[in-house]
């Protein structure tokens, strides 16, 4: 008992309820706690020189936010480990805790007994506590998340950001495991170096070993110019390796090769290279068993698999469900240039009820299409279904996903001849536009558009009403 009650923890929080759960719990595990609402009474007790075991503070309170206290507490007192509370968990927050030298972050509303098991096992640990330079980093992808299995995810990735061990991302399709990567990458010390991404099943196998490592100049048919490969243009950054699973057996063994080494030859070279590459790998197939039917390397797995991140799928986590809809549609609008639109509590509803077979990524292609097609900036439940339960995926541009939706609702209403009213209708956008471009001259119009004059000519004709036509 008394051992125990050497162990001062210091709890810093601007509400008082937080403060008295925090200190009763504590006490109650027999520790010596003591409370403060801002950073400068710590301040204040430090200057008296007095200190803590461990320190538990929050993040946003009046005054000095918990963050940087916790940097400049951290320079003088490296060896004190600090747990970070706070209600405003993403990963921006939690890889800034974990850089200025965090040792844990709890998010609010959190579990007592959870809070308790971080505090035991941050006494019992010896980390090396030094902090790692901080770095400010610009541009971070939104990862939205407020779902507990995001939180947790986030908070996985907060401390991740700070190590350069390989992490293996898994997931359903759409899911975000790029923009993890991405997230993962931004939040790390290598945030100024680039992130380069390969989708190894977008690349035909027998370009793959060149993509990857580059060829010297005349190393096979085709390759004239040398040319530097992904890993050498990430080095000092990071390597995303996507769709891993899809990786041909012998580059799998080539692979390991080079994580193992962490240097290789171009194809055709003579040059050994070194790289210092960070590889995050993703995966949408469950690799375990790909080991199992021996498709792929169980050495390669094991190289990559360090940290585990897995995302949930999003029928796991619809509370997220409003905001990630809500978000979508500000990017849509934005980008089409119209106002934004805003699903009715039915069209939520409906939404909610969905299972989400393609995830994030068909909540934002479900989000693109009614953006598109809505003529209210109200969306109901009508909206919604009209283009729900189509299979054409949205491709991306905006008038590309305008027409994918007016193209499902004419078949599906039965339009005659939707084909030819659609080329009649782009014909007519391209050559008004051309025209227009060209103060109505007809030849250069048409060239513009890569058109012969004539074809130019016989198709405002053949667009001009039955009246005037010829
Ligand atoms: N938590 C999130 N917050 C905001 N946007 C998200 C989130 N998750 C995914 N997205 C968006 O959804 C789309 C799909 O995400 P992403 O491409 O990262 O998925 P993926 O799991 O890599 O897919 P695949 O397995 O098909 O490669 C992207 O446009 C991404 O920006």
């Amino acid at each position: 008992m008394t051992e125990m009650a050497d162990q001062d923890i210091w709890v810093v929080d601007d509400e008082q309820a937080v403060r008295f759960v925090l200190s009763t719990t504590l006490a109650d595990a027999g520790y010596k706690v003591e409370s403060f609402s801002q950073t400068a009474e710590v301040e204040r007790a430090l200057t008296e020189g007095r200190s803590p075991r461990l320190l538990l503070t929050d993040v946003r309170m009046p005054g000095e936010d918990g963050l940087s206290f916790l940097a400049r507490f951290k320079t003088a007192h490296a060896d004190i480990p600090v747990i970070v509370v706070s209600a405003f968990t993403d990963v921006k927050s939690t890889a800034s805790a974990f850089r200025s030298g965090a040792y844990d972050f709890i998010s609010k509303p959190f579990d007592l007994d959870e809070a308790l098991r971080v505090v035991e096992r941050a006494l019992g640990s010896t980390r090396d506590e030094t902090p790692p330079e901080a770095q400010e980093t610009v541009d971070v992808p939104q990862l939205i998340g407020k779902a507990p299995a995001m939180q947790a995810l986030f908070r996985t990735l907060g401390r991740a950001a700070q190590t350069a061990m390989s992490v293996l991302i898994t997931g359903e399709t759409g899911t975000g495991k790029e923009l993890i990567a991405r997230a993962l990458h931004h939040e790390s010390p290598r945030a100024r170096a680039p992130f380069i991404a390969l989708n190894t099943a977008a690349i035909p196998a027998e370009l793959l070993e060149s993509e990857l490592f580059g060829h010297e100049a005349g190393a096979f048919t085709g390759a004239q110019q040398k040319r530097i490969g992904r890993f050498e243009q990430a080095n000092g950054g990071t390597l995303f390796l996507d769709e891993i699973g899809d990786m041909p057996a012998a580059l799998q063994t080539r692979l390991l090769r080079v994580l193992s080494e962490g240097e290789f030859f171009r194809v055709g070279g003579r040059e050994l290279i070194g790289v210092d590459v960070r590889i995050i790998a993703a995966t949408h197939q469950p690799l375990e068993r790909l080991v199992q039917e021996g498709r792929f390397r169980a050495d390669l797995l094991h190289r990559l698999d360090v940290i585990r991140v897995v995302v949930p799928p999003l029928r796991e986590r619809k509370s997220d469900l409003p905001e990630l809809a809500d978000a979508f549609l500000a990017a849509c609008a934005a980008t089409m240039g119209v106002r934004k639109k805003q699903f009715d509590r039915g069209a939520l509803k409906r939404l909610q009820a969905y299972d989400w077979p393609g995830n994030v990524r068909e909540l934002e292609n479900l989000c693109w299409r009614v953006t598109a097609l809505a003529a209210s900036d109200q969306i109901g439940v009508h909206e919604v279904d009209a283009v729900m339960h189509r299979q054409t995926p949205a491709t991306g541009s905006a008038w590309e996903n305008a027409l994918a939706l007016w193209a499902s609702e004419a078949l599906r209403e039965g339009l005659s001849s939707p084909h030819a009213q659609a080329r009649a209708k782009l014909d007519d956008i391209l050559m008004q536009e051309a025209l227009r471009l060209t103060g109505g001259n007809r030849s250069e119009a048409a060239q513009r558009l890569g058109l012969g004059r004539n074809t130019l000519t016989r198709k405002l004709g053949s667009l001009r009403p039955p009246s005037s036509s010829d």
